[in-house]
């Protein structure tokens, strides 16, 4: 389970980017966390991986705070969260099975990771995870010879080595074609059940949030402003999170036609 409570962050002295956020993940629920962009939503992922540090706030996986945490006690915990990112993050010149057998990293001793030599039990279940998402033939070949839609499954089977505790995914989808997207978005939500594992997706497609998670978070400015099913996922719900200006709350909206490029919602459709 994965609790967050009062989350803040604020970079340097600027304005807090979240603030007092509470989001409690049980089980094999898959979230979408929903917000135009520079609502929030990367930092609050990299706040539960502690990419970034918190300013306040208490993050707690299965009973064990993460904030605060560093050295060895930080890198053990990071083995417990996975990451699947939009650009998938593969070294392009290693093999698919180098790829995936890198989500080790933290379990093995330096000269095994060096040498390549992992223990026959992570290699078994590397084809195991491969099988599962249809790349197992692609073992031997190099990362950059692979789609974008196979990538991302190099991805997620390299997370899925890490044993997590949660997958958190950032755009996981962004870089790929619809079909694509709706696939990798199917695979998510099946791991999640078999697996027993709580996913937390950002992601800027509502239509594809609302058909394959389970609940929608909607940030704004760095706050919560829904929490609740796909199904009351209404439009006066997306108008709260997308619609209008992105003014800071205490500045008059501006009329529709001054909108600025820049505060415009990333395909949220
Ligand atoms: N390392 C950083 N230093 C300073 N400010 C940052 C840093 N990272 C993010 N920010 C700021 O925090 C705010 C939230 O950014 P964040 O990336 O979390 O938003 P987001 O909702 O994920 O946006 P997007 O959908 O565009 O990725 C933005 O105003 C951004 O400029």
């Amino acid at each position: 389970m994965l609790e967050i409570s009062q989350l803040t962050k604020r970079y340097g002295q600027d304005d807090p980017v979240l603030t007092g956020l509470d989001l409690t993940v049980e089980g094999n629920s898959v979230v979408a966390i929903v917000g135009a962009s520079g609502a929030g939503k990367s930092t609050m992922l990299r706040c539960i991986n502690r990419l970034v540090e918190p300013t306040s706030g208490s993050i707690k996986l299965n009973g064990h705070e993460l904030v605060g945490l560093k050295g060895a006690e930080l890198r053990r915990a990071r083995r417990r969260i996975g990451m699947v990112f939009q650009g998938f993050n593969l070294i392009d010149r290693l093999s698919v099975m180098e790829n995936v057998l890198a989500g080790r990293l933290g379990y093995v001793s330096l000269f095994q990771a060096v040498t390549r030599r992992y223990p026959q039990a992570d290699i078994e279940r590397a084809f195991q995870l491969m099988e599962r998402v249809d790349i197992a033939h692609y073992a031997n070949k190099r990362a950059d010879e692979l789609s974008g839609g196979e990538r991302q499954r190099v991805g997620v089977v390299r997370a899925l080595m890490q044993e997590p505790e949660v997958l958190l995914a950032d755009e996981p989808t962004a870089s790929l074609d619809p079909r694509t997207s709706e696939q990798i978005m199917m695979l998510l939500q099946s791991l999640a059940s078999e697996l027993s594992l709580p996913v937390l997706i950002n992601i800027h497609n509502v239509s594809q949030a609302k058909t394959y998670t389970e609940r929608i978070v909607g940030l704004r400015h760095g706050k919560m402003i829904f929490d609740g099913r796909p199904a009351d996922f209404t439009s006066d719900a997306l108008a709260a999170i997308y619609g209008g200006i992105e003014a800071a709350q205490d500045e008059p909206p501006a009329p529709p036609a001054t909108t600025r490029k820049h505060e415009a919602p990333h395909e949220p459709f």
